[in-house]
């Protein structure tokens, strides 16, 4: 199974160290939403794991979240695609749960659900975490330079990590290279 997992804040669409706090600050990264479509079309399955601690400081509430993934859902599936499963974080960081990114717990989850291996699976972010917690499964962590992409290369990252400027590239080098 050609299984490819994202962060979302950063890579799907615009960050903001305000959080995405509605529906109208969820903006798509120029070239993302055509990159899952064209993805899902040639075969691959693309899930989604974002922490959402946004959720428990109380900035917005899953009604919303729910909102934007069904607006990323449309957007996909108007170009011929699907978006995968998605799974969200709403802890904050003092909450210890087993989900917040670093941990590795959403990337699990997603395992579980396709019933696959994520030794080597690609699982693209923007953040140190996103990176860890794909190292922490033997994952292949992938750092796109969008989001706070520039911000994490500056301060050093895995030695194994990939980096891409953006997920549009990292569709390109998939669906072109048949890698994964
Ligand atoms: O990149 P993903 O995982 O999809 O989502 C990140 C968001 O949940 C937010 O995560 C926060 O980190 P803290 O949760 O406050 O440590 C901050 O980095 C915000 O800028 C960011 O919007
Ligand atoms: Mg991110
Ligand atoms: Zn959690």
């Amino acid at each position: 199974m050609k299984l490819l997992i994202l962060d979302r804040d950063g890579v799907i669409n615009q960050d903001s160290d305000a959080y995405i706090k509605s529906l109208d600050e969820w903006i798509p990264i120029p070239g993302s939403i055509e990159a899952i479509a064209q993805l899902s079309k040639t075969g691959w399955t693309v899930a989604v794991a974002t922490n959402q601690s946004g959720i428990a400081r109380g900035y917005y509430s899953l009604a919303t979240l729910d909102a934007m993934h069904a607006r990323l859902r449309e957007l996909v599936a108007a170009q011929g695609g699907e978006v995968g499963l998605i799974v969200y974080c709403p802890h904050g960081p003092d909450d210890g749960c087993d989900c917040r990114k670093p941990r590795p717990g959403m990337l699990r989850t997603i395992a579980n659900h396709y019933a696959v291996d994520l030794a080597g699976v690609w699982f693209v972010g923007d953040s140190k975490g996103d990176l860890e917690a794909a190292r922490a499964v033997d994952a292949q962590p992938v750092l796109v330079r969008t989001g706070k992409g520039e911000q994490t290369l500056s301060k050093g990252v895995p030695e194994a990590t990939l980096i891409f400027d953006d997920l549009a590239s990292i569709a390109s080098a998939l669906i072109h290279t048949q890698a994964g």
